[in-house]
């Protein structure tokens, strides 16, 4: 019997399953190596030759072209962009894409960075990776680097991205400076706080229901090469939760956040980017090399020593601390991952890629994730974090949970605080539950309306079991359902909820 009790049906489900990192390990690594390698190179050539900038009104151009083609057939169905579901980052696979017009967008480049302005501009298909690989050999970063290689801008702002800075810049549409999209009626519109206003608000969250995104002006500020970051184990619920807000206030902390490893434990990390000259040199650990442990498993030895801890970290390692192991996810993937031989002689090949991940997804491991897992991410104020995570312990019971706090400002559109600017708390919740009556659609119903009660929300890049009276009330729709009329979207595009309900998605 595996976790969770679960018993083999038959061959090919052992071999599916319980071997499927044969799989991985043969022929997805290699591939997901060999396809970063070229994408590396490819992408270096454009930006080196600037060629993008010019190729970009070419290719705004065809998309207002595909949205005329639709107006002149008739308009009989909505539009959605042409990415194919598995190479999304989100858990399941859009099926609406199928009887969708899909409007191809090969929105892929860096367009200008700007460091006068301090800005930097991009096309929607460019990913963390390729963007902070770039501005990071210019000294430069964007304040908000959502931790997995291959989220892409125009996902992050369509849904929204968050980090352990956004306790000082809030989620990735707060630094964004403006957007350009391809509007309904196949005009091109740029919006900002200044311009366009309305809509600027509006998109965030609107996952491609008021038009297509085709650039996105993005902050960027210095970065240095390292930063000092502190761990320290800290003991009780009730000051776990204190010292994350604690430490959130410190705008002297650049980095924030959590690993709780069990109902009365965590670590809490805080991290300060320094100077080259204030670095002591002794207590470098380089936690990005192919050979090093996962992040996670790194942060549980500190926390079992007990002690406070202090390591500089190369900032880029720092920034993508969980992508080797999917935070903890790949442990259920490739069980000996962590395992030093394995990381000594193919850990290079880390990460593997999600899209092929999603790929080559069987139904058996599609069942196994459906019913014995759990992957949430639950944004509540900062003081409803204890209860929140009493009922997550009860209900599901899955260990590390990833703790982030972010400051959420009263702007218009679907999500904000209830009343004025609040530092809310993001709590992942991924793995496979360790209660006897865990229920898929039941318990992650129970936490949604708990989320819903502490006016809290849920990313919606995982499941949601929301109905659609209960989506409204848990995001507010009012800018959202003005623009839509305004832009006469009710014709062109779906609605957010039936883009991102269970029903929709496979
Ligand atoms: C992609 C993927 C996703 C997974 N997701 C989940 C999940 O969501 N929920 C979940 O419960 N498990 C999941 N698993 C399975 C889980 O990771 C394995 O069961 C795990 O490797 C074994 O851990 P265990 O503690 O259950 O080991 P044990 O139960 O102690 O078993 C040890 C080993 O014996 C073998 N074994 C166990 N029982 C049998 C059996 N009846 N017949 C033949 N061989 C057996 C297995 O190979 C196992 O590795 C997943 C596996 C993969 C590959
Ligand atoms: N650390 C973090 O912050 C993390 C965030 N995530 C989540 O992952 C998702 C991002 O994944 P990613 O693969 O990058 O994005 P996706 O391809 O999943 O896109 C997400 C949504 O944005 C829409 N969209 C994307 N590009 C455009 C565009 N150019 N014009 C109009 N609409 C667009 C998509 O519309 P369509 O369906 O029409 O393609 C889709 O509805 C986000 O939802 C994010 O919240 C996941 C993991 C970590
Ligand atoms: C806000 C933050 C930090 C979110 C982190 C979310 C990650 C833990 C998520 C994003 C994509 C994600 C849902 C994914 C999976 C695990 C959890 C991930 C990595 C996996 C790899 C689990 C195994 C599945 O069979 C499958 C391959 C479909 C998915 C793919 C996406």
């Amino acid at each position: 019997m595996g976790r969770m009790g679960r018993k083999f049906d038959t061959l090919t489900e052992i071999i599916l399953i319980d071997y499927r990192w044969v799989f991985v390990c043969l022929f997805l690594l290699p591939i997901s190596f060999f396809y970063n390698f070229f994408y590396y190179f490819r992408n270096e050539i454009i930006f080196r030759l600037s060629s993008a900038s010019t190729a970009h009104g070419a290719k705004v151009k065809s998309i207002q072209r595909q949205v005329r083609d639709w107006r002149e057939t008739g308009m009989n169905t909505k539009m959605c962009t042409a990415r194919p579901g598995w190479q999304t980052m989100s858990f399941r696979k859009p099926m609406y894409k199928k009887s969708m017009y899909q409007i191809k967008c090969n929105l892929v480049d860096i367009l200008e960075v700007n460091t006068e302005k301090q800005t930097v501009r991009v096309e929607p298909l460019v990913n963390m990776k390729q963007l902070s690989e770039t501005l990071g050999k210019l000294g430069w970063t964007i304040p908000i680097v959502p931790e997995l290689d291959d989220l892409t801008v125009g996902g992050l702002v369509m849904g929204t991205g968050i980090e352990s800075s956004s306790h000082i810049y809030g989620l990735f549409q707060h630094i964004c400076l403006s957007f350009e999209l391809v509007l309904a009626d196949g005009s091109v519109a740029v919006c900002s706080k200044e311009e366009n206003s309305d809509l600027f608000y509006a998109i965030p969250w609107s996952y491609g229901t008021l038009g297509l995104l085709t650039a996105v002006e993005i902050k960027i500020i210095p970065a240095t090469r390292f930063i000092r970051l502190t761990y320290e184990p800290v003991k009780g619920l009730k000051k776990i939760m204190d010292t994350l807000h604690r430490e959130a206030k410190n705008k002297a902390n650049h980095f924030v956040e959590g690993l709780q490893y069990n109902l009365d434990e965590a670590v809490i990390m805080t991290g300060v980017m320094v100077e080259d000259n204030q670095v002591e040199w002794g207590q470098v650990n380089e936690i990005g090399k192919w050979y090093k442990p996962w992040f996670f498993k790194h942060v549980e030895k500190i926390l079992r020593k007990g002690e406070k801890k202090i390591e500089y970290l190369p900032l880029v390692d720092y920034y993508h601390r969980h992508s080797r192991s999917l935070f903890w996810e790949l442990q259920d993937i490739v069980p000996f991952g962590n395992n030093l031989l394995f990381r000594f002689f193919l850990g290079w090949l880390m990460p593997v890629k999600v899209s092929l991940l999603k790929l080559t997804l069987t139904k058996a491991v599609k069942k196994l994730y459906e019913n014995h897992h759990i992957i949430q991410d639950l944004m509540v104020p900062i003081h409803n974090m204890k209860r929140c995570i009493e009922f997550f312990h009860e209900h599901v019971n899955v260990y590390p949970l990833w703790l982030c706090p972010f400051n959420l400002p009263n702007d218009p559109g679907m999500v904000h605080p209830k009343e004025k600017e609040e530092m809310y708390i993001d709590i992942g919740v991924y793995g496979v539950p360790n209660v006897d009556n865990f229920h898929p659609v039941k318990t992650t119903r129970a936490i949604e309306d708990l989320v819903e009660q502490c006016d809290g929300f849920q990313m919606l890049y995982a499941d949601t079991y929301r109905s659609r009276e209960e989506f409204y009330a848990m995001f507010d729709h009012k800018l959202y359902n003005t623009m839509r009329k305004r832009l006469t979207c009710e014709s062109a595009f779906p609605e957010v909820y039936d883009k991102i309900n269970k029903n929709v998605r496979e």
